[in-house]
């Protein structure tokens, strides 16, 4: 299984090609709109949301309601584009350097200035364009389709906010996926606690009016698991790490953990691992969940927990101190819009990229030409676990 996408944050569209899900799996546009309207709200962000409205067109792979086992192919239109024709025009013309708005001054924090040293670019937005997080809106229409291609063996997935700027929520995660979701999704932050809610608006604000901007922590949660996705054997089919990669390519993401993560470093071996138990109609399950899910790079059949931290956006209304590439002089940097905090919307982007990759696990574990061979073999694996 693969995806590409393709597309500039202020060209005509964002495109996707995505190979490897069976013939024969449910897919509409409307469930994927609905991820993509998810995406684009939650408290912090800038005023490119109020222009898009994010609707895939799907253009290949799906007929009448399912897929049929060719590559998916999908187009997500920037609207913003009517604005930027002539400046992200295609179309050769004779003198780049007459092109106005052409991106002099690297802004510390994104990929401006390393991509233009790299690819030898002296109008930056050619970097820019392309390292935009408005390509996340792509992996959210591919991960949607993961979402319901994983949904059909059982396996259900949500996500929620943590942290936002030191404001934390400490509330109890409920077991239930569908009580995270309804809980979050009345949430302008996407967290679970209406006190921490109102404790991240209030950092949020903060920031903006100082012109400056707040990262956090997200958390994606998924049940319903088979034992033994991914393996020990190789680095590269360990399915903890393919995650922890998956979530550390979203844009602006710093760090990823498992379970009690991070935290495990001052805990005692006792107090980490989770002890093992046997029933007839459950088969070995474990009495906690403090590894998030994974032993030796497969699933345990426990619910996997994993969590990304986000940095601050690096584009800030607050100057900071940069050089213009084309006059090597010191700037204070001024910018026209951003976003102020995004982990709202990161904590939509995690739940996609964890679910592609969970589908990815379960396509080399099971195979299968059509979703009811898949399910199949789901199936029989359960039952061969519980009866192991
Ligand atoms: C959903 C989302 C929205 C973002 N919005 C902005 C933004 O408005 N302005 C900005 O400078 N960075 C924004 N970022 C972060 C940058 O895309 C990111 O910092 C940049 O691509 C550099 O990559 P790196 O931070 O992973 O090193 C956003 C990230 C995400 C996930
Ligand atoms: C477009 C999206 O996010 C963008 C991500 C982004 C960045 O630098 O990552 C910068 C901003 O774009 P603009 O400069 O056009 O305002 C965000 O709006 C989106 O999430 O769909």
């Amino acid at each position: 299984m693969r995806f590409l996408t393709a597309g500039e944050s202020h060209g005509p569209q964002l495109t996707l090609i995505i190979e490897g899900f069976p013939a024969g799996l449910a897919v509409n546009a409307a469930d994927i709109n609905e991820e993509l309207r998810r995406r684009q709200g939650g408290y912090g962000r800038g005023r490119r949301m109020v222009i898009e409205k994010d609707q895939v067109k799907i253009v290949g792979g799906i007929r009448h309601g399912y897929t049929t086992g060719a590559p998916i192919a999908l187009v997500i239109e920037n609207k913003d584009w009517k604005n930027w024709t002539e400046i992200m025009g295609p179309e050769p013309i004779d003198d780049p350097e007459s092109v106005k708005k052409q991106v002099t001054r690297p802004r510390p924090g994104h990929a401006d200035l390393n991509g233009a040293i790299k690819y030898g670019h002296t109008d930056m937005r050619n970097v820019l364009e392309r390292s935009s997080a408005r390509e996340t809106a792509a992996r959210v229409a591919v991960g949607t389709i993961a979402k319901l291609y994983l949904k059909a063996l059982g396996i259900e997935i949500a996500g929620r906010v943590v942290e936002i700027g030191g404001a934390r929520d400490e509330s109890e995660r409920p077991e239930s996926i569908d009580a995270i979701r309804t809980i979050t999704e009345a949430s302008e932050v996407r967290c679970l606690d209406k006190e921490a809610e109102e404790a991240m608006k209030k950092v949020i604000d903060e920031a903006k009016e100082n012109g400056d901007s707040v990262g956090g922590v997200v958390e994606t949660i998924a049940t319903g698991l088979p034992v033994g996705l991914g393996s020990h054997v190789h680095y590269d089919t360990k399915l903890d790490a393919k995650i922890a990669m998956a979530v550390m390519s979203i844009n602006a993401f710093k760090g990823v953990e498992f379970g009690e993560g991070f935290a495990m470093a001052s805990l005692p071996g006792s107090q980490v691992h989770d002890e093992i138990q046997w029933s007839k109609e459950t088969g070995y399950t474990r009495k906690t969940n403090r590894l998030g899910g994974f032993e030796g790079g497969m699933t345990t059949g426990m619910p996997v927990v994993v969590r990304g931290v986000m940095k601050p956006i690096p584009t800030l209304y607050k100057p900071l101190q940069s050089v213009d590439i084309k006059t090597k002089e010191p700037f204070a940097a001024s910018i026209e819009r951003t976003d102020n905090c995004a982990v709202p919307a990161a904590s939509v982007v995690c739940e996609h990229m964890v679910a592609w990759e969970l589908a990815v696990a379960v396509k080399e574990k099971f195979g299968g030409d059509r979703m009811e061979d898949v399910i199949q073999a789901v199936e029989a694996h359960h039952k061969r676990s519980v009866a192991f």
